[in-house]
């Protein structure tokens, strides 16, 4: 066997070395005329993950991928990929190269280039098609989605899937095929299957990439590409894929992207001003886990405790809330399960009135309503109840979390943890690091919340904490835009074109008006407490709008009540229609106060609510409730909405230059003095006079170490 064959081990990434390797280990495989066959398969059981994303951003050095895949697909003597654990981007394109493939079982396979801002440009648009046929091929590489080997086999990406040994099943696969012709095993020369209705289906794939990532340019680049598998000979279809990918390599989507897949690692690897990290803080074993409050929140987080393989106590105070959540719970449990084909894990969650249950989990999330003394009535008797080493976590949006853990016998082993709804389906979680809160503890939630399928990133205690905090200003600006002449759809449509998903005054309607109004309340800025001498559209010395408070006094909360900013057929409607009640509402509210409307630009709409972020990320960071400008774009991404390709609001703020972000702020701060969060930032200032450096050096200008984490 081993004079027929010659294995060579991969590295995880095609870097610059294993490119050299492989090119010339296959090279000598080819001429040694003891070797009859190839397998190529990875390092310690994993195929590839392809290119080394960290080369892009330098010069070009070592043998090209494309050369080197032509190589071994050119060959005289069979290849054969033994694909175990991934194949992914360049892994594939490799794996296409060769003339067979032989899965394991567990391994996924996909071309997620796009979600990199790129397209699989060492041959793969134009090998996967030849192979899938059109429809498969678009799906796969306009979405990047991962597939599992089964899928794989029915697509014939694969050859076989096995159980057992992957590398002994190709060096089999590879013996048995010694001799055979290779010319039909060359996907370069197979025509592309083409469906009946070719245009239809590309139409159809662009509406859809569209609607998915609004002004994204590497899911349409995706689809040139593999329409051009579809109309011209492979080589040229190669240098339009090329052309593509110059176009996306170039773009500052692309490098947005990049920069998101190793901001969302770079969150992971969470440190303290204590010396505590995550590579020197243990976490604990969490094995049960009691869930307060049945809730939409409860609920949600309650699901993906179970999902993670946790066994959960849920409890609620009244029989009938218990009743509609564990109805619930177990609606999305049985739904997620017949989903994915597996048997409803039920048996793992217990539902209860009695809090007793809790004596021996090892860490509670409390869920309740957000309300301070509610929250430390509820700490006070978890106290009393759970063990004393028992995790307590507070689901919290913004209340203080060293306040919840002084009511408990247990300070260090308070930690919040601030989970966004729907809980089992967004992807944030926001670990709110008390002052007093132990590394030990902070380990285990921020590893809690990996297993749960989240990007948990650490955040100091402060109101709003990172997210919300930023929120409350960028909402303020929207509705300042409204009172200075702007229509609630036209502020949506140019933060929509920007590429958020949705515009933030859909989302207000979306979440329901009444949660700001009710906040609003308890801070004092709106009822009773409020001075009678101060004009109404002011408070606590800045600009105030009433406006969305005058909007939930008129009984216009959002989707729930029909009506909010937008019209909607019915209570609980989802099609958003402009309404011309709101546009008069606004001309008399504008008359009221003296304001004349006066045009506002797209690019004011997005300047001042994009910036107005970036401007208070920058207090964050001299705050120290965030240890760095990754975790601020990641909490933006993957818990606001903020579009992917635009990296986060301090990576656009970096990209846009931080001078013209600046420099504009002033501008606006000056036309609204009575807007202090309008006005440039310390720390903006400090980096601009130090010649904007790059984002990894903006720590270093951070005079006041002053950290919260
Ligand atoms: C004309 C021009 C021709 C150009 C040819 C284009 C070729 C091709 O089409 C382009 C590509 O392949 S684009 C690529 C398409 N491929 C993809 O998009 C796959 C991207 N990767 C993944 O999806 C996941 O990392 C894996 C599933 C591979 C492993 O998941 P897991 O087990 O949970 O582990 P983990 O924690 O995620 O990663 C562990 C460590 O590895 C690091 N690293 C990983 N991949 C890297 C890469 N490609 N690169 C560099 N580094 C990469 C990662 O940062 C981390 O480093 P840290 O310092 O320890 O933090």
């Amino acid at each position: 066997c081993s004079d027929e064959l010659f294995i060579r081990p991969l590295s995880l990434v095609l870097s610059a070395a294993v490119r050299k390797g492989i090119t010339e280990a296959v090279a000598r495989a080819f001429k040694d005329t003891r070797v009859k066959a190839v397998v190529l398969c990875g390092e310690n059981g994993k195929f590839c993950g392809g290119a080394d994303i960290r080369e892009f951003a330098k010069a070009m050095s070592g043998p090209p991928l494309v050369p080197m895949i032509h190589a071994i697909e050119a060959g005289e003597k069979p290849v054969v990929a033994a694909i175990e654990e991934m194949a992914l981007g360049g892994g594939l394109e490799l794996a296409l190269g060769c003339h067979y493939r032989v899965a394991h079982a567990k391994a996924r396979l996909g071309l997620p280039e796009v979600t990199l801002g790129l397209l699989p440009a060492a041959g793969g648009t134009q090998r996967l098609p030849r192979l899938t046929g059109i429809p498969a091929a678009l799906d796969l590489i306009t979405t990047g989605r991962h597939i599992s080997a089964q899928e794989a086999l029915k697509l014939g990406i694969v050859d076989r899937v096995t159980e057992g040994n992957a590398v002994e099943a190709a060096v089999e696969l590879a013996l048995s095929v010694v001799g055979r012709p290779l010319a039909p095993r060359r996907l370069s020369n197979h025509a592309t299957p083409l469906p009946a209705d070719l245009d239809g289906v590309f139409e159809e794939v662009l509406v859809q990439v569209k609607r998915r990532a609004r002004g994204a340019m590497a899911p349409v680049a995706c689809a040139k590409a593999v329409r051009a598998a579809a109309e011209l000979p492979y080589s040229r279809g190669l240098e339009c894929e090329r052309e593509l990918m110059n176009t996306l390599f170039t773009s500052g989507q692309a490098r947005a992207l990049q920069y998101c897949f190793f901001a969302q690692r770079a969150a992971g690897k969470w440190s303290l001003p204590n010396g505590a990290r995550w590579d020197n803080s243990r976490p604990r074993a969490v094995h049960t886990a009691g869930v307060i409050g049945l809730g939409t929140m409860g609920r949600g987080i309650a699901v993906c405790l179970v999902k993670a393989g946790i066994s959960v106590v849920a409890v609620e105070t009244e029989e009938k809330q218990l009743d509609s959540g564990r109805r619930a719970v177990r609606g999305m449990l049985e739904r997620d399960a017949k989903r994915r084909g597996v048997t409803a894990p039920l048996h793992m969650i217990t539902f209860t009135l009695s809090m007793q249950q809790l004596r021996d989990v090892d860490l509670v999330i409390e869920a309740v309503f957000e309300d301070m003394a509610l929250k430390k009535s509820v700490f006070a008797e978890l106290s009393r109840v759970c063990r004393p080493n028992a995790l307590l976590c507070t689901n919290t949006s913004g209340l203080d979390v060293d306040e919840l853990a002084s009511v408990t016998d247990r300070p260090p082993l308070v930690v919040g943890m601030h989970f966004f709804a729907p809980a089992h389906v967004m992807k944030l979680l926001e670990v709110i690091c008390g002052p007093r809160s132990s590394p030990e503890t902070v380990a285990t939630a921020m590893t809690l919340g990996k297993r749960l399928g989240k990007v948990s990133v650490a955040v100091g205690n402060c109101p709003g904490f990172v997210g919300n905090r930023m929120l409350k200003l960028y909402l303020d600006q929207a509705h300042f835009l409204l009172e200075e002449g702007a229509s609630p759809e036209q502020v949506d449509q140019a933060l929509e074109e920007f590429g958020f998903a949705l515009g933030i005054f859909k989302v207000a309607d979306l979440s329901g008006l009444d949660i700001g109004w009710r906040v609003r309340k308890a801070a004092g800025l709106i009822g009773p407490d409020v001075d009678p001498k101060f004009p109404s559209r002011h408070r606590q010395g800045r600009r105030y709008c009433p406006l969305p408070d005058l909007l939930c006094e008129q009984g216009r909360l959002g989707q729930k009540s029909g009506r909010g900013w937008y019209l909607y057929d019915s209570a609980g409607g989802k099609e958003a229609r402009p309404d011309p009640a709101i546009s008069s509402f606004l001309q008399e509210y504008r008359l009221r106060y003296g304001i004349s409307a006066r045009r506002i630009t797209e690019q004011e709409v997005v300047e001042r609510c994009v910036f107005v972020l970036a401007n208070e990320g920058f207090r964050i960071l001299e705050d120290g409730m965030a240890a760095a400008p990754e975790d601020i774009d990641m909490v933006y991404v993957f818990g606001y909405g903020w579009p992917r390709h635009r990296g986060g609001p301090m990576f656009h703020a970096a990209q846009v230059g931080l001078a013209t972000v600046l420099q504009r702020l002033e501008f606006y701060h000056r036309q609204n003095p009575d807007i202090p969060h309008l006005q440039p930032s310390t720390l903006l200032r400090r980096l601009v006079g130090a010649r904007s450096p790059p984002m990894q050096q903006w720590k270093q200008h951070i005079r006041s170490i002053n950290s919260q984490l």
